[in-house]
């Protein structure tokens, strides 16, 4: 039987999405439809990574005032739950979601978390790491952790000989790029912010992507929305760009990346057919609202239409 793949989600949150036709800022806007799901970074990947066959494990932190869903979340997709309850309330992060695919997002701090839970997840997570396959650190910091709090873990982890995946912002990824995971996946916005510099088009996108496996990430994955993503290795540079897609949330479409990505890391999946299936399941991720493989036909159709491009040469 394979290792179940470990993620951690310090900051999960319950998404509220609310659908309608357009949104008028500052008015009173009548929705069509509503729903509240468990989620947040490292859930999502966790849910995804389901679907995708794998045993998963999760944990992280959770408010003890509403955990129902999340705990219902983790029985209806049979994911082994090691989160810790924390004294207070998960977040709610609102999703207003538009006819046409526009997403407005309004992601709340978070629970504050004491110094002993704090210690008491690091107190675990080795011996869980050490079962796991590849571990995914996915998520913004919630108050009380400090930013170097994914660098903390890393480095905790290197004795698991796991891969570490992050996907992370500002000066979180900062400092876990110091501590040199296997895999870092940022937006082309959280790139900008990492190196201070405009990425603007495919040139700085991959100066910027360069520059870090020359910091020493063996997989550097940038994503850039609904033109694609890219791959860069150390001797290997591979794009794939996915059809046009209907809209409905693109919510939850890096997450299916990450989860794409660690599907690939674990079953070592060469490129370019790595980040072809990698692209084909975020790309799946904004036909709903929420995550998932709705089945496997559908995301066979979207893999057949992702066009991939090597672009090894300019190395
Ligand atoms: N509108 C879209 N159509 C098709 N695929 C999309 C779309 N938006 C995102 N994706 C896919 O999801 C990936 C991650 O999306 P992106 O918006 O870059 O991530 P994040 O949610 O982390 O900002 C993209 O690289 C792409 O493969
Ligand atoms: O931890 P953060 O950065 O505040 O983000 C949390 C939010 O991001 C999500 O995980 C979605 O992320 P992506 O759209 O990047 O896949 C939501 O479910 C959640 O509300």
């Amino acid at each position: 039987m394979t290792k179940p793949v470990l993620t951690v989600t310090l900051n999960p949150a319950l998404d509220l999405t609310v659908s309608l036709s357009t949104l008028h800022a500052g008015e009173v806007n009548k929705a069509q439809a509503g729903s509240l799901r468990a989620a947040g970074k490292g859930i999502n990947v966790a849910a995804v990574l389901k679907d995708l066959d794998h045993t998963v494990t999760a944990t992280g932190f959770l408010g003890e005032n509403n955990h129902a869903q999340f705990q219902d979340f983790c029985e209806q997709k049979a994911v082994d739950n090691r989160f810790l309850f924390i004294p207070g309330a998960t977040r709610i992060n609102v999703k207003i979601s538009e006819v046409g695919g526009r997403v407005t997002d309004v992601n709340l701090p978070g629970l504050n978390v004491p110094a002993s839970y704090w210690q008491l997840l690091k107190d675990n997570l080795v011996p869980l790491a050490k079962q796991c396959s590849a571990v995914v650190l996915a998520g913004s910091l919630p108050p009380g952790l400090q930013q170097n709090a994914y660098a903390e873990l890393i480095h905790l982890l290197k004795d698991c000989d796991v891969p570490v995946v992050v996907d992370t912002s500002g000066e979180a990824l900062l400092a876990a790029v110091a501590a040199k995971p296997a895999l870092i996946k940022p937006n082309v916005h959280e790139l900008e912010v990492f190196t201070g510099q405009p990425v603007t088009n495919q040139q700085q996108l991959l100066a910027a992507g360069k520059k870090l496996i020359a910091d020493g990430i063996a997989n550097v994955v940038i994503s850039d929305g609904e033109k694609g993503c890219y791959w860069l290795t150390e001797n290997r540079i591979v794009k794939a760009v996915p059809p046009l897609m209907d809209v409905v949330s693109t919510v939850g479409a890096g997450d299916s990346l990450v989860a794409g990505l660690t599907h690939c890391l674990v079953n070592k999946t060469a490129l370019p057919e790595g980040l072809q299936l990698a692209c084909a399941v975020s790309a799946h991720a904004v036909e709903q609202v929420g995550v998932g493989i709705l089945s496997a036909e559908r995301l066979q159709q979207i893999l057949e239409l992702v066009r991939v491009e090597d672009l090894s040469g300019s190395l």
